[in-house]
């Protein structure tokens, strides 16, 4: 069987990609799409993917984009054919992004069964226009309005590793006492500012606890510069720009403090690591709150909206959260606690068996 993989622009979009490819290298070969010198490119060939280069641009409302668009995807839907065409090509698997737009048409053109990912509780741009042509979407969270047999809550698909860590860190909770910061892929400066305060609060009433922030690359060395003017005497601080190994972050918190990013979400409540969740007040149908909605209906988390966060409040929940010995644990038949990842592929491979 040949595959071909196609997610890209945010870690959101990027890491669901590579733990499908994963698990479809099991039942045969897959070749990724991505954009020449992106950050999908680099994170697909760091893990020894096979990657085809492609041109794909944004989907903006203004005549000089749209332009850039039609030229970008023409060029992207040729490439994607050739690929398509040079080898049987069993399934085209897409995990959102612009990148994986091209893809999607070439594999309709060429009669290629289209699999798409939603990973959010709100469909995506590419997944609306998309989602009436695949044969299947697989959904992160439950989406309002997407039913159908075309339609499977699967969860998000972990990449293998950090899947098989969360699983065992969720059952070694009580181990576990750290606070993490995490901004989404990019960071977020709400976030890191919230970090600092919460450090200097924490510090002044005795708190004994380590914090670790993941800054993003832009903000990383004003936060440094920042915690090194501190003066600390209860609280350790750690300060990471982008962490390759999430894992080994999640391992140490008990709390973690972020935005409402799908992937995030998941691994949190995979790992039993309650979410204080601060959605990106921006994003598209406000995603990110229903996210945390979602999370916070099932007892894994708080949603807390930006514009009315109230920081005496905001901290007596992270601190009863840490105070709390028995932690989160996984409703009975939760998306959370079963490997989205297999499902998804053994659906693939099942359907495409009986082409
Ligand atoms: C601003 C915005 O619209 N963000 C969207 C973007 O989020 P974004 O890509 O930021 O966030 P997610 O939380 O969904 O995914 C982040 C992924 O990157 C990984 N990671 C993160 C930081 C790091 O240092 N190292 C690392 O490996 C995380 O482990 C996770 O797997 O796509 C998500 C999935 O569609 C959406 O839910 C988010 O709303």
């Amino acid at each position: 069987m040949h595959y071909v993989v196609a997610g890209g622009g945010t870690g959101g979009h990027i890491y669901p990609a590579v733990a499908i490819a994963e698990r479809l290298l099991d039942k045969g070969t897959v070749t990724m799409l991505a954009r020449s010198g992106s950050m999908e490119e680099h994170v697909f060939l760091a893990q020894g993917l096979d990657v085809q280069t492609i041109r794909s641009a944004p989907l903006l409302y203004t005549p000089r984009s749209l332009w850039r668009l039609a030229r970008a995807t023409r060029s992207g839907v040729r490439a994607a054919r050739r690929v398509m065409m040079d080898a049987h090509v069993d399934a085209f698997i897409g995990t959102g992004g612009y990148v994986s737009v091209p893809g999607i048409v070439a594999a309709q053109m060429s009669g290629v069964p289209v699999y798409l990912l939603e990973q959010n509780t709100v469909m995506g741009r590419a997944n609306r226009l998309f989602s009436h042509r695949a044969r299947h979407v697989f959904l992160g969270f439950p989406v309002a309005g997407a039913s159908g047999s075309r339609f499977t809550v699967t969860g998000n698909p972990l990449r293998r590793r950090v899947y098989t860590a969360l699983t065992e860190y969720r059952l070694a909770k009580p181990l576990r006492r750290g606070l993490l910061f995490i901004g989404g892929s990019g960071g977020a400066s709400f976030v890191n500012e919230l970090f600092l305060r919460t450090i200097r609060e924490l510090d002044s009433r005795g708190r004994e606890v380590s914090v670790t922030v993941v800054t993003g690359i832009d903000d990383y060395a004003r936060i440094c510069d920042a915690v090194n003017g501190l003066f600390l005497r209860h609280v350790n601080p750690v300060v990471v720009s982008y962490e390759e190994h999430m894992e080994r972050l999640y391992e140490q918190a008990r709390v973690a403090v972020t935005r409402g990013g799908a992937l995030a979400l998941t691994e949190l409540a995979i790992g039993g690591i309650y979410a204080v969740v601060i959605p990106y007040p921006f994003a598209v149908g406000r995603h990110q709150s229903k996210n945390a909605t979602y999370l916070e209906s099932l007892g894994l988390g708080m949603r807390i909206e930006q514009q009315s966060l109230l920081f005496d409040r905001y901290l007596s929940i992270v601190e009863k959260a840490l105070d709390d010995e028995a932690g989160t644990a996984l409703p009975a038949s939760s998306i959370f606690g079963r490997d989205a990842g297999d499902t998804i592929v053994r659906t693939i491979e099942e359907e495409c068996s009986h082409d």
